[in-house]
């Protein structure tokens, strides 16, 4: 499975309008790839709080549309990062899009752990309550975002549910970019999965982006690092890794659960 990550460089400068544009041609151009992988909020930025409430979109919006097209044109499964939901009640999520390559939305995930303690999407953004996977050509993928990163219950979760490759779109800041790397290669490792980690390049509302996306296989080895700039990483996976190193060193069959709380 070939799986390219676009690194999306969100510059103020550049109109969401045009970004999207200029986002469903670097995805008309993968068409080599089987899997596409984008940020979180790339059409806005994940830091541009101000501009939520604006750029909000219901599912079937600009971003769905022009992302539906883009997958169906290269034919790829498309993993779009997420954006501004506008549910029918009116309530924002931080939401992502999966798409098939005929263009059909294939699964959609609310993030579920909100950054920004007593700011931003944590006070602007209702909280996703589901995990979510879904089944791409060889392997089942669980999803999640950013900030989910720190925590790993929701990735045992969706391993314990049978993913073997853990996509994470993410608007990191660089000022963590440590963490971003570190908790990527944690999540493979101790679920034995790969981790496709795309996050964002440029700097957008004052905060310099980390970039630094990541593809780490089941043994947590780094197979593609990308730079702080835009850039695409392209890696050939190989899902039949995940049961031989899972066979070879059974970890997770050690697992102890309902422990009594100390
Ligand atoms: O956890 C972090 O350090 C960054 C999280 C974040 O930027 C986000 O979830 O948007």
């Amino acid at each position: 499975m070939r799986a390219s990550l676009l690194q999306i460089g969100v510059d103020p400068a550049e109109s969401v309008n045009s970004r999207r544009t200029r986002v469903a041609s670097l995805i008309r151009g993968q068409a080599d790839s089987d899997l596409v992988v984008l940020p979180e909020l790339w059409p806005v930025g994940a830091f541009a709080a101000d501009l939520f409430a604006a750029e909000a979109e219901p599912l079937a919006g600009p971003t769905h549309d022009a992302m539906a097209a883009a997958a169906r044109d290269a034919r790829v499964w498309l993993h779009a990062g997420s954006v501004i939901e506008r549910a029918d009640d009116g309530t924002l999520y931080n939401t992502s899009l999966v798409f098939s390559p005929d263009g059909r939305l294939a699964a959609t995930y609310r993030k579920i752990h909100r950054f920004g303690f007593d700011q931003g999407e944590a006070v602007l953004l209702g909280a996703g309550d589901r995990a979510v996977m879904v089944g791409l050509p060889g392997a089942t993928a669980g999803l999640a975002t950013c900030y989910d990163l720190r925590f790993p219950e929701l990735f045992r979760q969706l391993t314990a549910a049978g993913a073997e490759l853990l996509i994470v779109p993410a608007g990191w800041p660089a000022r963590r970019r440590a963490h971003w790397s570190l908790l990527a290669r944690a999540r493979a490792v101790e679920n034995q999965c790969y981790v496709l980690a795309c996050g964002t390049a440029g700097t957008h509302a004052g905060v310099e982006q980390a970039g630094h996306s990541a593809v780490v296989d089941p043994w947590g080895e780094v197979l593609a690092e990308a730079g702080p700039g835009e850039e695409t990483l392209t890696v050939d996976l190989d899902p039949a890794k995940v049961a031989k190193t899972r066979a070879d060193f059974p970890v997770l069959r050690d697992r102890v659960l309902g422990l009594d709380r100390p």
